[in-house]
Parts: structure tokens; C-alpha cells; sequence
């Protein structure tokens, strides 16, 4: 991913990433106190215009996010607001800045208490934004418990107070606010759940920082997004054939057929030249009879998985899926277990999909092992708790904030070899070497039977064109959740490959470079 620049809006930054960023923005001649006057400005900019006047209490924290919080106060009041100010801390221990645009409030300052709430129509949360280093507690845990109680509407400075901007972890409990506005760049915890579910409308806003200073960041993580992969979208050439376009073969099962009939079918939908399935001679002639553009090719009982090895000998085979529907019962463990070894040992490129990550449930290392070529892996929860037991949180260490989801496909990644795509309503999409995007365009209503069949068939796809594992898997990530919302509600997984012609033509207008 050549084109991942370091300057893009995409990227995203940890609380430390943040603190540098801050640091190099006021070497670079831009102070402190205007950083904070920026940041405060944003926000009451975005609360003046989401929400007419009424009465305000900025709730202000013992750090530079109450700093925020005494601008925005004295803000709102300029312009007309009835508003009050209730702090928490010392003001001794204020940063000069936050101290000076404290002294600046002229207002009274109110010690915290929830029967503040009572004539107010609308709470500005800066209690805690990138410095949250632990769980709330004692006034700050009641405010934050009064807020929940009352539902009043929030606008949160940087993060809603409680939320670890780095990971989305939920410290103690959080009030969900209507509105966060953040500054300069998303940080993961804004895109990663429950962090995500509780920001409500996220603005990011420019407070001055010189986008140059990320060139001295070593960042790695990006929202996911077009502009991160479509350079490099594999559109078929004006004088191309379908063999340019790749051959994906994927393994079939003989119990669940639908679920590999969804992969094929998916990759072709994405721009697969050509499609084969091979499918156990038990259930060819259902395959058969159910596949049109996607051919057939029969494995013999007993010695399927060398049958599988003769296809691979056609070199024109360039990518392969295994898992959807492969099986998991008796047996069909050990078959699946030598379809996925026998693509491995090709050095092609491979999606490893359900029951071909279960398949190694008791020892993961032989299948990281056979990872010496371009692989992705797409496991839903349950299949990484499987496949990385060691890596997944076990209850006792749920707390600690570094086992979060990010870090979690990070390591996997690393571990394993493979670019690990670590599904759900946040999928995080983590390369080897240390890269990872976090996808947030997915509707819930991809939450049904099938629909990871269809990811891995869109990912095996773009791999088939030529593709690279890390932007195959990003851009089918996108892909599917963008046809998640081109369908909406009442969604099946069989809709997603058969909408995806709409979504592509959209993406192709937008992005396809001239
Ligand atoms: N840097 C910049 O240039 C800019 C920064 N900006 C703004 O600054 C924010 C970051 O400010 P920050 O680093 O001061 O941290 P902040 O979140 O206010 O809290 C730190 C304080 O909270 C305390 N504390 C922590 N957890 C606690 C708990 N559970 N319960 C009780 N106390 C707890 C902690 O105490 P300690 O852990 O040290 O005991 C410390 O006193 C950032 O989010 C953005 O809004 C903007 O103005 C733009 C320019
Ligand atoms: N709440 C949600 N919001 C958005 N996407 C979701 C949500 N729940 C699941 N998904 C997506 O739906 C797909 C489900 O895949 P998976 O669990 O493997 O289902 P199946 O095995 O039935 O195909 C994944 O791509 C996942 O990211
Ligand atoms: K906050």
C-alpha cells in the first residue's frame, strides 16, 4: 500500500501518538494556548450550530480537557447562552494554559453535584479526554451515573469522558453523548466498540496542528477507506481476457454447500476471471446443479485432498479460499485441515475462512507454520478465541487496556503471518508488518448467516486480480459493508454479491483515476 500517506485525514492516533503530534505542533511555532483556544472555539462552534440557546453546564476536568471546557464556557456565554461551570480538581495544578483560561471565566465556579442537572438542557462533558488513566470515581462516577439516569444531551470534548481514546475500552462507565467533537485526527477509540457506540456524531476539527508533523510519526493505523486502496482496485484492462482477471478456486463441503456456493459466487461478483469449486463427489451434482458461471470440479471420496493437490498443479489457480461450509465433524477435520495445508504449501495467495481457522483449534502452530505466501485470515470472535487463545482476552486480563481489539489482530497478525481481518461491527484489518485499518462503514445488518462467506469470496476475488492480501482485505471489508447499506434492512447474505455491481459502479465514478 504504496499510497498510505502519512498525511492523510485516514489516520489515526493513539493518546501518545496525540501528545507527540501536540508536542511537535508547538516546536513547530504553534503554543499551547492557541491549540486549547482552537479546541474550545470547535467545539462551541459545533454545539451553536446543532443546538439553539438554552441552558448549558460545562463540566470541567482536572486537566487540559477541562482547559477545552473553561473556552467553551465563556464561549457559549458570549453568545448569548445562560450557562454554568462546575470544575473538578485543583486549579494549583492546572497546566499555565488551562489555568489562564480558567482565570479568563468570570463566571462562578461551582464544585460537582448532580442536582446541578436539574435546570439543564444540555451538559458539555470535559471531564476527561487523552489523559483518562483509570477507572472514574467518587463525584465524577456520580455526574457520569445522574447523566445516564437523566438522558440529557451530551456534547463531549475529545472523547466522552470515561472512554480510552487508544482502544474504545469503557473505564468504570461512560454517558453516551449526541455529539463529540475531537481534535486534528480520530484517534481508534472513537471507531472501535464500545468507544463507537457511545460518541453519537463525530466531528474532527482543525485546531491549527501542521499536518506535517506527522511525517515524524511512524504511524500505522488508518480508518479504512477508498483512498487507502484505490490505486491500486484491480479494473479490468481494456484489452484484457478473463485469464487476466485471475482463477480462484475454492473448496466446497458436503453438508453446508451454501456457504462455499456464497464465496464463489461472491468472488466472481468482485471480478474473478474465472471460478472454480471443488466439491467432494457427494455433493457435486447439488453443486452442479445450483452453479452456472462458477464450474464444477468433482473430488473423488477418500482422497479429496489429493484430488485438491491435482488441481493446484494448474498453476493458473492463483488464489484459493477454504473454509465456508469445509466441515468440522469427524473426518471432515482432517480433510479440511490437508485442503488448507495443500493451498498453504503453494505459496498462493489464500483466504482462510470458519472452519478452515476451527480446523486448527488445537494446534495453531502447524497451520502458522505452513503461512510462507500471501494469506489472509477472516475470523469472527469465536474463530480467533479458537486459533489465538493465548492473544484473545481471558477474563482476568479484560481489563487491561492493551488487549484491545487492535492490538489483539496486531499480534495475531504477527504471530500467525497472515494479514488477520478480526471481524465485526469494528472489523480490524492488521498486516504482519505491523499496519492496520479499522473499518467502520458496516451496517448491523450485516449480522446474518452467510454474510462472512460473501467477505471471504470478495477478499479471494481481489486476490485472484492480482491484489495485494493487506488491500484486498481492506477493500472488500469496504466493499461489503458498503453493499450492506446499499440493501439495509431485510438484508440476506445471498443480496450482497448481487448488489455489489451497484456499489462498484458508484466506487468507479468516484475513484477510478483517468
Ligand atoms: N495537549 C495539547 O496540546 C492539547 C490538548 N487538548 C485537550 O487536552 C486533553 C488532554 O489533556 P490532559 O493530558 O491534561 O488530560 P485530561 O484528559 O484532561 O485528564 C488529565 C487529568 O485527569 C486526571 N485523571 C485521569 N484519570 C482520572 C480519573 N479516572 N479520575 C480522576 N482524575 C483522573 C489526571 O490525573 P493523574 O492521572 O495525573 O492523577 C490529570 O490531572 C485532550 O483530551 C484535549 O481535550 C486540547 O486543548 C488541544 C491541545
Ligand atoms: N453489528 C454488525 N455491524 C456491522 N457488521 C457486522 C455486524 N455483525 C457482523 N458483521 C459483519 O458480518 C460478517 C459476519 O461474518 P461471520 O460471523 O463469519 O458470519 P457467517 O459465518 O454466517 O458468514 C462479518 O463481515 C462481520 O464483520
Ligand atoms: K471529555
Amino acid at each position: 500500500m504504496a499510497h498510505m500517506h502519512k498525511q492523510y485525514p485516514q489516520l489515526l492516533l493513539t493518546a501518545s501518538e496525540m501528545g507527540m503530534a501536540d508536542k511537535s505542533a508547538v516546536v513547530a511555532g504553534v503554543p499551547v494556548m492557541d491549540l486549547m483556544a482552537a479546541a474550545g472555539k470547535a467545539v462551541a462552534d459545533a454545539v451553536l450550530e446543532r443546538w439553539s440557546t438554552c441552558s448549558v453546564l460545562v463540566l470541567c476536568g482536572p486537566g487540559n480537557n477541562g482547559g477545552d471546557g473553561f473556552v467553551v464556557a465563556k464561549l457559549l456565554q458570549a453568545a448569548g447562552w445562560s450557562v454554568r461551570l462546575a470544575f473538578m480538581g485543583s486549579v494549583e495544578k492546572l497546566s499555565p494554559e488551562a489555568a489562564c483560561f480558567f482565570h479568563a471565566w468570570q463566571g462562578e465556579v461551582e464544585e460537582y453535584s448532580v442536582d446541578l442537572l436539574e435546570q439543564t438542557d444540555l451538559v458539555i462533558d470535559a471531564m476527561f479526554g487523552a489523559g483518562l488513566t483509570r477507572s472514574l470515581e467518587g463525584k465524577a462516577r456520580d455526574m457520569v451515573d445522574a447523566l445516564i439516569e437523566r438522558e440529557i444531551p451530551i456534547c463531549a470534548v475529545d472523547v466522552p469522558s470515561g472512554i480510552d481514546g487508544t482502544t474504545g475500552a469503557v473505564l468504570g462507565k461512560v454517558a453516551p453523548a449526541e455529539l463529540t467533537v475531537t481534535f486534528f485526527r480520530k484517534k481508534p477509540g472513537h471507531l472501535l466498540f464500545p468507544g463507537r457506540g457511545l460518541c453519537g456524531e463525530l466531528v474532527v476539527a482543525d485546531i491549527g496542528i501542521p499536518v506535517t508533523v506527522l511525517d515524524e510519526l511512524n504511524l500505522q493505523t488508518w480508518e479504512n477507506s477508498p483512498e487507502l486502496w484505490y490505486r491500486d482496485y484491480p479494473w479490468p484492462r481494456l484489452d484484457g481476457h478473463k485469464f487476466h482477471r485471475g482463477h480462484a478456486l475454492v473448496f466446497g463441503g458436503e453438508n453446508i454447500t451454501g456457504a462455499s456456493r456464497l464465496t464463489a459466487r461472491s468472488a466472481m461478483r468482485i471480478g474473478a476471471g474465472l471460478v472454480t469449486l471443488a466439491a467432494p463427489i457427494k455433493a457435486w451434482a447439488v453443486y452442479a446443479t445450483a452453479l452456472t458461471g462458477v464450474m464444477v470440479a468433482k473430488l473423488e471420496q477418500s482422497q479429496e485432498a489429493e484430488d485438491f493437490e491435482e488441481l493446484l498443479l494448474d498453476t493458473r489457480h492463483n488464489a484459493i479460499a477454504v473454509g465456508p461450509g469445509a466441515g468440522l465433524a469427524g473426518f471432515e477435520s482432517i480433510r479440511t485441515r490437508k485442503i488448507v495445508l495443500a493451498a498453504l504449501i503453494t505459496g498462493r495467495a489464500t483466504v482462510l475462512d470458519a472452519d478452515a481457522l476451527s480446523a486448527f483449534a488445537n494446534d495453531p502452530q502447524t497451520l502458522f507454520d505452513a503461512i510462507n505466501g500471501p494469506c489472509v485470515m477472516t475470523p469472527h470472535e469465536g474463530e480467533f478465541a479458537r486459533l489465538f487463545p493465548k492473544i484473545n482476552k481471558s477474563p482476568e486480563i479484560n481489563n487491561n487496556l492493551a488487549d484491545d481489539k487492535l492490538t489483539r489482530a496486531r499480534l495475531a497478525a504477527k504471530q500467525s503471518g497472515a494479514v488477520v481481518v478480526l471481524k465485526g461491527a469494528d472489523t480490524v484489518i492488521a498486516s504482519p508488518d505491523g499496519r492496520a485499518i479499522i473499518n467502520s462503514n458496516a451496517p448491523a445488518d450485516l449480522a446474518t448467516g452467510g454474510s462472512g462467506d460473501v467477505l471471504a469470496g470478495f477478499i479471494l476475488g481481489l486476490l485472484a486480480q492480482g491484489m495485494s492480501p493487506f488491500d484486498a482485505a481492506a477493500a472488500a471489508v469496504w466493499m461489503h459493508g458498503e453493499v450492506g447499506n446499499e440493501v439495509g434492512a431485510g438484508l440476506i447474505a445471498e443480496d450482497l454479491p448481487e448488489h455489489l455491481p451497484k456499489v462498484l459502479a458508484v466506487f468507479k465514478r468516484q475513484y477510478l483515476s483517468p
